[in-house]
């Protein structure tokens, strides 16, 4: 669903051409140069028809079969330089197209990581998702196969019209005739095919969606004796799609007959001009037959081209979409002010995701340097969303969080990194040597660094286990960590980026109760010296906080040290307290 979604921009045609000249204009020279090579290769080719007329004119004047080795031995020559000019030239079009989609990929993620994650929450992940997949998918496989045809194609159509007109311009003349016959084809075409090809698109996905429906429900389908009125659903759906993909297939004949029509009518007109010309002795059966076959010649260039239409108008709407998000800021204004305080400000804070429903309401909390926070509160109380915003990944929608006494939002985006980093719940570990992962946070670390941070962080074990030790590949297709151990690893990564603030919102619940135990101790010794924020998931990991922070339905309601929470009458915390010990003493 995409209604009412604020989706990610897209740009405008004009927008996207710009983006294009602006990749292209340090690529000028390699640009032209493959386009000179190319259209060496086509204007080499060339050469072929007017020997082979030079070829029929030495026959038809009756001259000795050695005549003709020459210009035969020419043949093979020309075909070999055409063979080359081609093979480099579209080489050369594959890379330099190659070079600006990596440009304009690596533009694209630049922007996608400076967006706050709300926008991308607006948008919805799929939108950006399917720019990254299926965009970038669609103007790869353009700029690798339909961009070099392309170029080669309307190189040969002009190169070849080049050549009619300079072999005698009656026979361009007569060419030409077909030219509006393949315009109003293309005209024809576009407007009808157009349509046709997405209801297509409806029909097989309908028919697709019927058949899934059908099979994954075969139980209940046969339970209620449906099965007649499923069959008689798949049939429908089934002649929808067939009917619908015979209407594209017979748009296509069309095309292609129309587009032989307008062969015929040239190819008439030629084979009357030639006819006419030689008759009247001022051309001979050599150039009408190179005229002829420079005609024939140009069948396949002109229908690459045109088949290419569908291709370039799906790249064209794909570009459109990639270059809309680079258009964005690269980052918000920063105010270049720093902060290398340790304490926390939240001051009357209020969040909602959505508009009409509220998840924090005139929060308020001062943290202060080195001090360790606990925020504790049911499911769904905002514990997550309030951690997220002093970590600075997302704005508060009224109120103001502050480090180190600046407001986040003047902050630097690199200064918020430096000053905070956030663990949260689900760890990604990122495929490839466990260095390079904890490298992430500190790439200047050395090896020692590297295993003194997991070593603080309790990971003696499993690092001594590894088969290569910091070099072991870690991750998808690599060795599998633990929760507990993928959490460790946060851990040490957040030792070694070394922020005086930090933000915790780790799965310990998820670790298993040993896993939990020895992930509470990693994380007392990753805080220590830093200021803490920690979502305690277990109360144990709140009571040795030097406070607590009682969160409900997004309101603070207590806060206090464990000692004078535990001890309140009637207190909240008091009786999450006296469950979470209840339950423990019967496990
Ligand atoms: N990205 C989001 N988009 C919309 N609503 C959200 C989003 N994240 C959280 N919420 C909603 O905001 C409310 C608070 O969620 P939050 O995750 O901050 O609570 P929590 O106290 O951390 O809960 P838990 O302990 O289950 O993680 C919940 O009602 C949740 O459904």
């Amino acid at each position: 669903m995409t209604a009412g979604r604020a989706l990610l921009p897209t740009a405008t045609g004009a927008q996207a051409w710009t983006a294009v000249r602006r990749l292209l204009r340090p690529r000028w020279r390699s640009a032209a140069l493959a386009v000179a090579t190319l259209a060496a290769g086509t204007a080499i080719g060339l050469v072929t028809v007017r020997l082979l007329g030079h070829i029929v004119d030495l026959v038809a004047a009756g001259r000795p079969a050695g005549a003709i080795t020459a210009p035969v031995a020419a043949l093979v020559l020309i075909a070999a330089g055409q063979t080359l000019a081609a093979g480099w030239g579209l080489t050369m079009v594959a890379r330099l197209g190659e070079g600006m989609l990596a440009e304009l990929r690596e533009q694209f993620m630049d922007r996608v990581l400076a967006l706050p994650q709300d926008r991308i929450e607006q948008a919805g992940t799929g939108d950006l998702t399917s720019r990254v997949t299926n965009d970038v998918t669609a103007i790869a496989d353009a700029v690798r196969t339909a961009l070099p045809e392309l170029v080669r194609s309307v190189l040969a159509i002009a190169l070849t019209a080049l050549g009619l007109a300079v072999l005698d311009w009656r026979f361009l003349a007569a060419a030409l005739l077909a030219v509006p016959i393949q315009a109003w084809t293309v005209r024809w075409y576009a407007g009808r095919a157009l349509p046709i090809y997405a209801a297509q698109r409806v029909s097989v996905g309908a028919l697709q969606h019927q058949l899934q429906e059908t099979v994954a429900g075969a139980d209940t389908v046969r339970a209620l004796r449906l099965q007649d009125r499923h069959r008689e659903l798949v049939r429908g759906r089934s002649r929808d799609s067939v009917d619908a993909t015979m209407r594209g297939v017979r748009v296509l004949t069309r095309f292609y007959a129309r587009l032989n029509l307008a062969e015929f009518v040239g190819l008439g007109a030629i084979l009357v001009t030639g006819f006419l010309s030689v008759r009247a002795g001022t051309a001979t059966i050599g150039t009408a037959t190179a005229a002829a076959l420079y005609f024939h010649s140009l069948f396949v260039p002109i229908n690459t081209a045109l088949g290419l239409v569908d291709d370039a108008q799906a790249a064209a709407a794909s570009l459109v979409r990639l270059v809309g998000v680079t258009t964005l800021p690269a980052r918000p204004e920063p105010a270049g002010r720093a902060s290398t305080a340790a304490t926390v400000t939240v001051e009357t804070v209020d969040h909602a995701y959505r508009p009409d429903r509220p998840v924090l309401c005139q929060v308020s909390l001062e943290v202060a340097a080195a001090e360790r926070v606990a925020l504790v509160g049911s499911s769904g109380a905002g514990k997550t969303t309030l951690a997220g915003l002093i970590a600075g990944v997302r704005r508060p929608t009224a109120g103001v969080v502050r480090l180190g006494g600046v407001d986040v939002a003047d902050l630097d985006p690199a200064e918020v990194r430096r000053s905070v980093v956030i663990v949260t719940q689900e760890v990604h570990v990122f495929a490839g040597p466990l260095a390079d992962d904890l490298r992430l946070a500190r790439p200047a670390a050395t090896d020692d660094d590297l295993r003194a941070a997991l070593l603080r962080v309790g990971a003696r074990d499993w690092l001594d286990a590894l088969p290569d030790g910091l070099a072991t590949v870690v991750g998808e297709g690599g060795h599998r960590l633990t929760v507990t151990q993928a959490q460790q690893l946060a851990l040490a990564r957040l030792v070694l980026a070394d922020p005086p603030i930090a933000v915790l919102d780790e799965a310990t619940a998820e670790a298993g109760s040993a896993g939990a135990r020895l992930l509470e101790e990693a994380v007392a010794r990753a805080l220590d010296g830093r200021t803490g924020i920690v979502v305690a998931h277990r109360l144990t990991q709140a009571a040795t906080a030097d406070r607590i922070v009682l969160l409900d339905s997004g309101r603070v309601l207590e806060t206090g040290t464990h000692t004078e929470l535990s001890k309140r009458p009637d207190g909240h915390y008091a009786a999450l307290w006296r469950a979470w010990s209840d339950h423990r003493a019967e496990d």
